[in-house]
Formats: C-alpha cells, sequence, structure tokens
C-alpha cells in the first residue's frame, strides 16, 4: 500500500501531466504553436494549478504536491516539445521528458521503500549546487550550439540513442532501489541502523552499486540527448569523480557495519563503474 504521501505526489503528478497534455493537444488542434502565446498558456495554467493545490492541501503535503505537479507538467511540455518545436530544439523536450520522470520516480521509488523518511528532498531536484550548475551549464550550450549551429541538434539518431542510455539508466537505479529496499536511503548511512540487511541478490549480484551505475550513465545520457560535445565528457568525468568518491566512503562504512561478509562480497562482485576500485582493506 503506497504511503500518503506517495498517493498524493502520484495524484498530482499524472493529474498535472494529463492535464497539460491536453491543452498542449488542443493547441496543436487549434495550430496554436506560437511561443509568446503557448508561454502565456503555460503560466496561466501554472498559476492556477498551484491555488488549486494550496487551496486542497495542507501546507506539508502542498509542498510534495506542487513539485510533483511541476514534473508532470514538464513531462508533457517536453513531449509538446518533441512534437511541435522547431527540429534544432526538439531533442530539447526529449531531455525535458527524462529529466521529470528520473526526478518524480526518485520520489515515487523512495514513497514505496522508506515511506517513513520521504519527504520534498526525496525528489533530489536540489541535489547539490554543483548538481543545479551542471544542470543549467547543459542547457546553456545546449541553446548557443542550436542557435550557432542548428545542423547539429537535429541528430535525431544520437539523440535517440541518449534516451535510450537514459531510459536503461534510470530502470537500473530504480529497479536497485525496489531490490534495496528499506536498506536504501539517500544519505549515505553513518551509523548502522537494527534493521540494516546486507543486500546481494537481483542486481546487487551484477555490481556492488546498481543505483550510481544507472545513475552514472543516466546523466551522460542526458548530454546525449542534448548533443552536447562540450557536456558529454565534462558530465562523464564530473560524475566518475563524484561516484569514486562516494563509493569509497560508502564502502566504509559498509565494511564497518558488515565486515567479513562484505568483504567477501567485493571479492565477488564489483563495483559496476569502470576503473572505480571502490573502499579495499
Ligand atoms: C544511495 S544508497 C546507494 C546504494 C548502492 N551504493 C547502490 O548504488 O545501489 C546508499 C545507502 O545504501 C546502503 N547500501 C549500499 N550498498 C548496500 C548493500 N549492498 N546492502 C545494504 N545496504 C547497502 C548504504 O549503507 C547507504 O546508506
Amino acid at each position: 500500500m503506497l504511503s500518503q504521501e506517495g498517493r498524493i505526489s502520484l495524484k498530482s503528478f499524472t493529474g498535472s501531466a494529463f492535464a497539460f497534455f491536453v491543452i498542449c493537444m488542443f493547441n496543436c488542434y487549434y495550430g496554436i504553436t506560437n511561443l509568446v502565446a503557448n508561454a502565456l498558456i503555460v503560466f496561466l495554467y501554472s498559476v492556477n494549478v498551484y491555488f488549486f493545490l494550496r487551496f486542497v492541501y495542507s501546507p506539508y503535503a502542498f509542498a510534495i504536491a506542487v513539485r510533483a505537479a511541476f514534473l508532470g507538467l514538464v513531462l508533457s511540455l517536453g513531449v509538446y516539445v518533441k512534437l511541435v518545436a522547431p527540429p534544432n530544439v526538439q531533442i530539447f523536450g526529449g531531455y525535458m521528458s527524462v529529466m521529470a520522470v528520473f526526478h518524480y520516480s526518485e520520489f515515487l521509488a523512495i514513497a514505496i521503500v522508506q515511506p517513513k523518511q520521504v519527504s520534498t528532498d526525496s525528489f533530489v531536484i536540489n541535489h547539490s549546487p554543483q548538481y543545479t550548475v551542471a544542470a543549467m551549464t547543459s542547457w546553456v550550450e545546449f541553446f548557443i550550439e542550436t542557435y550557432f549551429f542548428p545542423g547539429l541538434k537535429e541528430q535525431t539518431w544520437l539523440s535517440n540513442i541518449g534516451l535510450l542510455v537514459c531510459i536503461l539508466g534510470d530502470l537500473l537505479r530504480k529497479t536497485a532501489i525496489l531490490t534495496a529496499g528499506s536498506n536504501f536511503n539517500h544519505l549515505v548511512q553513518c551509523e548502522k541502523s537494527n534493521d540494516h540487511v546486507l543486500v546481494t541478490h537481483g542486481v546487487y549480484g551484477w555490481f556492488r552499486h546498481p543505483s550510481y551505475v544507472g545513475w552514472f550513465y543516466w546523466s551522460i545520457g542526458t548530454q546525449i540527448i542534448l548533443v552536447n560535445p562540450i557536456c558529454i565528457p565534462a558530465y562523464t568525468i564530473a560524475s566518475w569523480m563524484f561516484f569514486k568518491e562516494r563509493i569509497y566512503i560508502e564502502e566504509s562504512m559498509l565494511l564497518s557495519f558488515f565486515g567479513q561478509n562484505y568483504c567477501d562480497y567485493q571479492q565477488q562482485v564489483g563495483t559496476g563503474i569502470p576503473f572505480i576500485e571502490g573502499y579495499k582493506i
């Protein structure tokens, strides 16, 4: 049974995505594809949704609902951009949809496996200042290049490969969260809780860090979707360095929690990210 937070988020996300998708299709049907007209419609729609949710929910539930509704809106808007925007902007729509699905499903997955710990942070929208800067940098690169080299952004085949990488990466990450269950936590735990057990089955039998493997490839995939020649290598290097440090710290904790059992696990299963060894005793 999904927790109350999970239900609120699901209703807000799907409701907003559906309502906005209907509006988009209505615009398409009547040929209202002008950017300014669409921006105005989106703005008016968002204001209405915002006040509706504020009216319906308590402050805590509202904080969840408004984020989920925003992500639903981004998902539908992404599909719309992919369908009607000029060819050199269409791939940005795929990127928007992938971002919306990733962040919403992060919340939903935590609401399923850790209902007591779910919070607005579980959307990981504000993961870290570095994450926000990286996202904004990729938008700047995209729009500069699409202005000066529009042909580059019409490589739909390459963008579709990125889309596939993101879908597979996200699927692996969400499978890992569901497999680890209550042992999964967005924040690396420094103290072992009584019910924390070592998970080695399912995707944890393929890689020691399947959720990081999924996130690593997902992050690179977002830049392949955008066909961003500068951000593709930059994201690869930045993500690799981030996960190398994170895995090192996490494994030092896991070794102190599970001792020889984790040591044996390290012997049998690799981290999953190329050239990252983890913490070795
Ligand atoms: C963000 S999760 C990441 C889990 C894992 N590194 C992965 O990529 O799937 C971090 C939490 O998962 C816990 N954790 C990591 N690997 C685990 C395992 N094999 N079994 C149980 N808990 C694990 C850590 O103690 C930490 O608190």
